[in-house]
This record gives C-alpha cells, sequence and structure tokens, in this order.
C-alpha cells in the first residue's frame, strides 16, 4: 500500500460550548491532493491545526509520517501555508525564504537554486530584494506558498493557498502542485475554490465539524447526481439540515 502520509481518527474537538470537530477521520496518501472543502466557519482551519499538532484535539488520534502528533521534529518537516501570513516584514522576501529555508535544512547552493524556483512558482522572481512590509496581500500570500515550498518537503498542508491571487497565477500554482504530487507528495488543501476542488484527487466536504462525505470529485457527483461539485456542497449541507 502507498505510504500513508496524514491519519487522522476520530478526532473530536471543542472550543467550551461549541463543537468544531466531530469524530473526524481521513488518510492521505503520499502521490494525493486531497482538498478540504466546507463553509466558513465549518472547522476546516482546526482540522488542519490539529493535523500539524498546533492545536490540541479532546478525542481521538492524528498521525503525521507515522509519528503521533503533535511532534516538533515531524512539524518542521511539513510544508505549511497558514491562512494568515508569518513573515518578517521588515526583511527582504529573500531574506525570508533564506531564514526559513535554512530553518527547515536547506543551506548554500542548494538554497539559493530553491529560492530562485520557487519565487518562480509564484512569480516574485523580480520582487524578492524588496522589503515584504511593501508587499501586497497577494504578494504575501504568494510568498508565504513560496516559504511552504522552499525545503521540497514530503508532505504540504496549504490553508487557503490561492486567496487574493489572480486567476493566471492560480493555474500555474495548480500546475507545480500537480508536478510535486507526480513525485510522490502528499498535499493538503483547503479551499473555497470550487474548481480548485475539482482538481483535488480526493475531496472531504466538513460542514458543521461532521465529514459529511469523502471521495474523488467524480465519486461525490455520482453519489449526490449532481453535475458539479458546488452542487454536491449545497445538496450535502441541503440534507444535513433535513436530518
Ligand atoms: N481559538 C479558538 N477559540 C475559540 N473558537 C475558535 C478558535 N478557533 C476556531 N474557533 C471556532 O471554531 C469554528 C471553526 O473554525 P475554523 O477556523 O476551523 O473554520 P474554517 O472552516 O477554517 O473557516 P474559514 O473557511 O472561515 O477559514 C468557528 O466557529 C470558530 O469561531
Amino acid at each position: 500500500m502507498t505510504q500513508t502520509m496524514i491519519e487522522v481518527h476520530k478526532v473530536a474537538k471543542r472550543f467550551g460550548n461549541n463543537v468544531v470537530l466531530k469524530q473526524v477521520s481521513l488518510r492521505l496518501p503520499a502521490g494525493q491532493i486531497m482538498g478540504l472543502i466546507g463553509p466558513s466557519g465549518a472547522g476546516k482551519t482546526t482540522l488542519v491545526k490539529a493535523i500539524m499538532g498546533m492545536e490540541r484535539v479532546d478525542a481521538g488520534e492524528t498521525t503525521v509520517l507515522n509519528t503521533a502528533m503533535p511532534n516538533r521534529q515531524i512539524m518542521q518537516k511539513i510544508g505549511y501555508m497558514a491562512q494568515s501570513d508569518a513573515l518578517y516584514e521588515t526583511l527582504t522576501a529573500r531574506e525570508n525564504l533564506h531564514f526559513f529555508g535554512e530553518l527547515m535544512g536547506v543551506h548554500g547552493a542548494q538554497l539559493t537554486a530553491a529560492i530562485t524556483h520557487v519565487a518562480a512558482v509564484v512569480n516574485l522572481t523580480d520582487e524578492l530584494s524588496r522589503r515584504v512590509r511593501a508587499y501586497s496581500g497577494g504578494m504575501k500570500r504568494r510568498l508565504s506558498l513560496a516559504i511552504a515550498l522552499i525545503a521540497d518537503p514530503a508532505l504540504l498542508i496549504l490553508d487557503e493557498p490561492t486567496v487574493g491571487i489572480d486567476p493566471e497565477l492560480r493555474q500555474q500554482i495548480w500546475a507545480e502542485l500537480r508536478r510535486l504530487k507526480q513525485q510522490g507528495k502528499a498535499i493538503l488543501v483547503t479551499t473555497h475554490v470550487m474548481d480548485e476542488a475539482e482538481r483535488c484527487d480526493e475531496l472531504m466536504l466538513i460542514r458543521e465539524g461532521i465529514a459529511l462525505a469523502q471521495g474523488t470529485p467524480a465519486e461525490l457527483k455520482r453519489a449526490y447526481a449532481v453535475d458539479t461539485i458546488e452542487q454536491v456542497f449545497l445538496k450535502a449541507g441541503r440534507l444535513q439540515d433535513e436530518n
């Protein structure tokens, strides 16, 4: 069987009285892109943080690269892009990439080559010498994505990576994600964009903390007898409300 990169088993989480994840399970093998889709507040980021080991869960287990999370060493091996950018504003983009690359164990000529490559992927090659505080919101998202890619990690966890990014560049980023997947990398991505959901190998639909449906885009469309993932989303929501 293909190597399992992420295993989530019956994870539950609440904040006070607000139950945010209910018995959520998933498995992400190497060479696959899994999309987490669901309305705002559904629990996607909380699930991502639980997988990263950044949020303690109340029940269940999360395992990354065969290691129970939280685990600091494993955390450093994940190419993680958070929903809010964690960048050094007073440094240039190149200095940020250099800093985070070193932190993830990439050095010297290898790091220089990696910076050139990831900057090209997110179209920031000509902006590398500018300080991040002069960047627009979209440019900061692109730099955050470049940082997630810098160490060529076996596992990428990307929380809404293409928010604020124009359609052309979004295509380019998805082409890179596909290339990485073909190399055997595993990618977990949260998205609100339905055409991105269609590009995932596997989708999990989360609503009110419940994993409502899981499968390939084609399987989900068949199961709900609809033509698009957007319709799956709407129909699954309606059915959940009726029950
Ligand atoms: N640290 C926290 N303390 C209290 N409540 C929280 C905390 N983090 C998240 N929540 C709540 O948990 C629920 C799920 O939030 P989460 O960020 O996981 O949703 P999401 O699906 O990622 O939403 P979005 O698509 O808007 O990013 C929300 O009701 C949110 O208010």
